[in-house]
């Protein structure tokens, strides 16, 4: 049965409309997770387990039976299982023939087994259909519904067939779909979640080695230089020269929001814009956005200090004021006598 759904509809199936059956393996944190959510978006749900009479918190709605059970009621069979569990699919080879089994595993480190999860699955199970899925989205994301920022789930598999109906599920989830290719880009999804913000690690960097080196040039400037022969500059440290620091962070952040002249520039050297990118200006490109966002969180932070040097220089003036009027008056008083 090939279902056409689109997104222009997500969570809005009507019941009337008789959904099919999906099957999920495990039912551990997420497999729970996601069938209730598959519950929700009008699906029938038909959970196999190690144990099923033992199965409590699951959906009410869901049927819970044996692996080899459950693998018989449905042609997409979820597998919300770790990878070290895998291994017991092989006695179901027969059972899974023909079927499409999607995995949503991850690993713990970066490349921890030399082939991903997923073509590891498919190597298992012959004569399956393995489509990589839902590996970015987290059980507590799926129940507690705070999905907005994290919407879209990569899916690659190697039958166009298959990867479209798990596209058409993902879909009816409310969730976006981005196809990532054939089943190598496994390794690449799997390693997703564990960088964390990737694109913002360059811009970090960046900003932090910008800050580091005009905050010393400007204490060598403004402090070591003027200390033999000035008064007290402590005040310049902390305020000051942040202050002058920001702003240049900032422009100089900016200005490398516009790597497109690089780019420009590399094509013309190269005499065709048809060739990729180098990798550094590809990753420039990219994070484009989140240096932008840091310039601007310098902007703002040397307005607040613009806005805090005025108050220390009244500090400063009060209590200068204070004690010339003291002055002023021990010098009228003495000169009375
Ligand atoms: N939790 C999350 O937020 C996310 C998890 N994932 C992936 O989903 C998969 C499941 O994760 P999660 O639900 O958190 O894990 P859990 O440990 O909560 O659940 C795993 C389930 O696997 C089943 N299982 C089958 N064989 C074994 C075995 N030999 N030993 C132990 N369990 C077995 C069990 O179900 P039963 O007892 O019914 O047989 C168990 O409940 C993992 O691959 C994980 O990487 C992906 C994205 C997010
Ligand atoms: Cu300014």
């Amino acid at each position: 049965m090939e279902k056409t759904s689109t997104d222009a509809s997500p969570l809005t199936m009507h019941s009337s409309e008789k959904q099919e059956t999906v099957c999920i393996f495990g039912t551990g944190d997420f497999g729970r997770s996601l069938g209730l959510k598959m519950l929700q978006c009008g699906y029938s749900i038909v959970f196999g387990s190690r144990t099923p009479g033992m199965s409590s918190l699951l959906p009410s709605d869901a049927e819970v039976m044996s692996y080899s059970d459950a693998a018989q009621k449905s042609d997409i069979i979820i597998i919300t299982i770790h990878r070290e569990h895998y291994d017991f699919l092989t006695e179901l080879t027969e059972v899974l023939k023909g079927k499409i089994l999607v995995d949503v595993s991850n690993n713990l480190k970066i490349n921890q087994y030399p082939e991903s999860n997923a073509e590891y699955l498919a190597q298992l199970v012959p004569g399956t259909h393995v489509v990589k899925a839902f590996n970015t989205i987290s059980a507590w994301a799926l129940q507690s519904g705070a999905l907005d920022a994290s919407r879209q789930v990569f899916i690659c598999g190697n039958d166009s067939k298959a990867k479209q109906r798990v596209m058409d599920v993902v879909r009816s989830l409310g969730l976006t779909p981005l196809d990532k290719g054939s089943l190598m880009a496994a390794n690449e999804i799997e390693n997703y979640p564990l960088q964390l913000f990737p694109m913002w690690r360059f811009p970090f960097y960046l900003s932090a080695v910008l800050c580091v080196f005009f905050f010393f040039y400007c204490v060598i400037r403004e402090v070591i230089y003027p200390y033999v022969y000035e008064r007290d500059r402590t005040f310049r440290l902390p305020i000051s020269i942040p202050n002058r620091v920001f702003p240049i962070a900032a422009l100089t952040l900016l200005a490398l929001v516009y790597p497109g002249v690089v780019a420009a520039i590399l094509q013309l050297y190269q005499g065709t814009k048809y060739r990729r990118f180098p990798d550094w200006l590809d990753h420039w490109m990219l994070c484009r956005k989140q240096l932008g966002l840091i310039a601007l969180g310098f902007a703002f932070l040397h307005v607040l200090y613009t806005l805090v040097i005025p108050i220390r220089y009244y500090v400063r003036w009060t209590s200068n004021n204070r004690t010339i009027t003291q002055v002023h008056l021990y010098s009228l008083v003495f000169s009375y006598f």
